[in-house]
């Protein structure tokens, strides 16, 4: 499928006779998935990443599969000839958006992470963090198909760490395959579809949850249509629905994507009523 990124039997080694830093990988990105690749210092991440953004090529296997990819690599060239709004608009034109479309899109991701202040600042002046959310607007911007977040967070201020974890969630409730690399181990615990640790240059899956998120879960309550379907993108992403009478629901919700259900919840044609939101307890991993 196309929108699959599949690697197999993938190695890389930089230069003719330099060890290998991979080696018989196999890994399928499938969409509406979260993935989280992790591993100690210099074992390969990044090269991992670099590949299946396809900004590199393997030394010996194949990379199958054209999903429409966006990147955040882990240092972001910043001094380029361009203001922050700039630098984005032309990049939502190259993504295919009419320079209108661009411009809304690209301020409307700087405001998301608090940066609407600097559009106009040129990037060679912006601080390191600033910088960083251009990096982060810049890959959320075309709506990708695949996302690669290598160490996307760092930098970040908390309010735009939160919200590119909500912005993670969207895209995977969009149908949307992204992959990430953390140093936190807190980051979108309990969201990840799937768990990869690079050992000895090959890949070691140590967890695999299935389709839904995990984790401490919400509680929302809503009316809606008696015997209805939840909108697809609260369907995909709920952990277990009951109607305790015709037309009212009972949702159990990951907390990390409960933004997400309630929008889509909010957004649909007609809107479904939200009741009420009980988020779990503090330092829960239990179910409300
Ligand atoms: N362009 C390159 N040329 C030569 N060697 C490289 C290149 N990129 C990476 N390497 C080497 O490949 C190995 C893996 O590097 P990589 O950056 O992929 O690891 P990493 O797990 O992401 O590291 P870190 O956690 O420090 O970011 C390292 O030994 C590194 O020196």
């Amino acid at each position: 499928m196309q929108r699959d990124l599949r690697l197999t039997a993938v190695g890389r080694r930089y230069g003719i006779r330099g060890p290998w830093v991979l080696r018989g990988v196999d890994l399928t990105l499938t969409p509406a998935t979260l993935t989280r690749v992790e591993g100690a210092n210099g074992t390969g991440k990044s090269t991992l990443l670099r590949l299946l953004a396809r900004l590199d090529a393997p030394t010996e296997g194949r990379v199958t599969g054209r999903p429409r990819t966006a990147y955040v690599p882990e240092r972001f060239p910043s001094a380029l000839p361009f203001t922050a709004l700039g630098y984005l608009t032309h990049l939502g034109t190259l993504h295919g958006l009419s320079r209108r479309s661009a411009q809304r899109a690209a301020g409307t991701w700087l405001e998301r992470f608090g940066a609407g202040a600097y559009a106009g600042t040129p990037m060679a002046q912006l601080s390191k963090g600033s910088s960083q959310k251009v990096a982060v607007a810049q890959a959320l911007l075309g709506e990708p198909e695949l996302l690669v977040l290598d160490e996307a967070w760092t930098g970040l201020d908390a309010a735009a760490r939160a919200e590119l974890e909500r912005a993670v969630a969207e895209r995977t409730a969009a149908g949307g395959a992204v992959v990430f690399v953390d140093h936190d181990p807190r980051r979108l615990v309990g969201a990840p579809d799937a768990t990869y640790t690079v050992l000895g240059g090959g890949l070691k899956c140590c967890t695999d949850q299935g389709s839904s998120p995990d984790g401490p879960l919400t509680l929302v309550l809503v009316r809606g249509p008696a015997g209805g379907q939840l909108p697809p993108d609260a369907a995909r992403t709920v952990a277990t629905v009951r109607e305790t009478t015709p037309g009212d629901y009972r949702l159990a919700v990951p907390a990390s994507h409960s933004d997400v259900v309630l929008r889509a919840l909010l957004t649909a044609h007609p809107p479904w009523h939200v009741v009420s939101v009980t988020p779990p307890p503090p330092d829960s991993g239990s179910r409300p």
